[in-house]
């Protein structure tokens, strides 16, 4: 079935909220984050992070993007603490990008836009029975979003850029199995959270956000391979309607 929404043309972000009408709702993802206005929470304590490798299973072309599909059956690949309360279990993880290297991140710090955004997506498995069951709940999910900035190629990208031969058509799946995502966060474990949405429809206004602040690097040549998929698939900053954003103690 053909997406009746594109990032580009008639059906593209301007035009969502025909056919999604939350898409100018008070919670909407992607945002600008302003550091001075950033509240540090003292109760916000470290993200605990338990994804295991043998839970990784394929990548997929989905036309606007690809997708790393984990098995999700049970809690072996979870996200605890932090902003949360309870068990996300990983079900996949995606980028976004642009054209060129000067932008295609979603959410911007100080208006600065990164090369590429990593979504790490993951679902309430303390509350809910499946990511479809969670998406359109409150609490339903939380995404890690780590920022891409350009430089030396990435060792474990470079594996998943290699994947991407073998899914060079929309639908085409591959298997891609015991990859760590672990080995895609910074050093840093410094973080902001907010709630937001998805960032592409249905939009749904369900997620934690958990945005590292320390960007890990690809090469331009890594994000070229991204694009020899989709040429574009970020969505713009949207309005904060007094949201705070809170940041980690760490
Ligand atoms: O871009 S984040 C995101 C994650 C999961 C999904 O089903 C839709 C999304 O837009
Ligand atoms: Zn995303």
């Amino acid at each position: 079935a053909s997406l009746n929404w594109s990032y580009e043309g008639d059906n593209g972000p301007d035009q969502w909220h025909k056919l999604y009408p939350v898409a100018n709702g008070n919670l909407q993802s992607p945002i600008d984050i302003k550091t001075k206005n950033v509240k540090k929470d003292p109760s916000l304590g470290h993200l605990h992070v338990t994804w295991n490798l043998s839970t990784c299973k394929e990548i997929v072309n989905i036309g606007h993007s690809f997708h790393v599909n984990f098995e999700d059956k049970d809690n072996r690949s979870v996200v605890t603490g932090g902003p949360l309360t309870g068990n996300y279990r990983l079900q996949q993880f995606h980028f976004h990008w642009g054209r060129t290297d000067d932008y295609g991140s979603e959410h911007t710090v100080d208006g600065r836009k990164y090369a590429s955004e990593l979504h790490l997506v993951h679902w309430n498995s303390d509350k809910y029975s499946s990511f479809a069951e969670a998406s359109d709940k409150p609490d339903g999910l939380a995404i890690i979003a780590v920022f891409l900035q350009v430089g030396p190629p990435h060792e474990c990208v470079q594996k998943i850029v290699t994947a991407l031969g073998s899914i060079k058509t929309k639908g085409k799946k591959a298997p891609f199995t015991n990859f760590d995502p672990s080995t895609l966060l910074p050093g840093s474990l410094d973080y902001w959270t907010y709630p937001g949405s998805l960032t592409h429809p249905p939009l749904l206004e369900s997620v934690t956000w958990i945005i590292y602040k320390e960007p890990i690097t690809v090469s331009s040549e890594q994000l070229a391979q991204f694009r020899s998929l989709t040429v574009t698939n970020h969505r713009l900053p949207q309005p904060l309607k007094g949201r705070q954003i809170e940041c980690s103690y760490v």
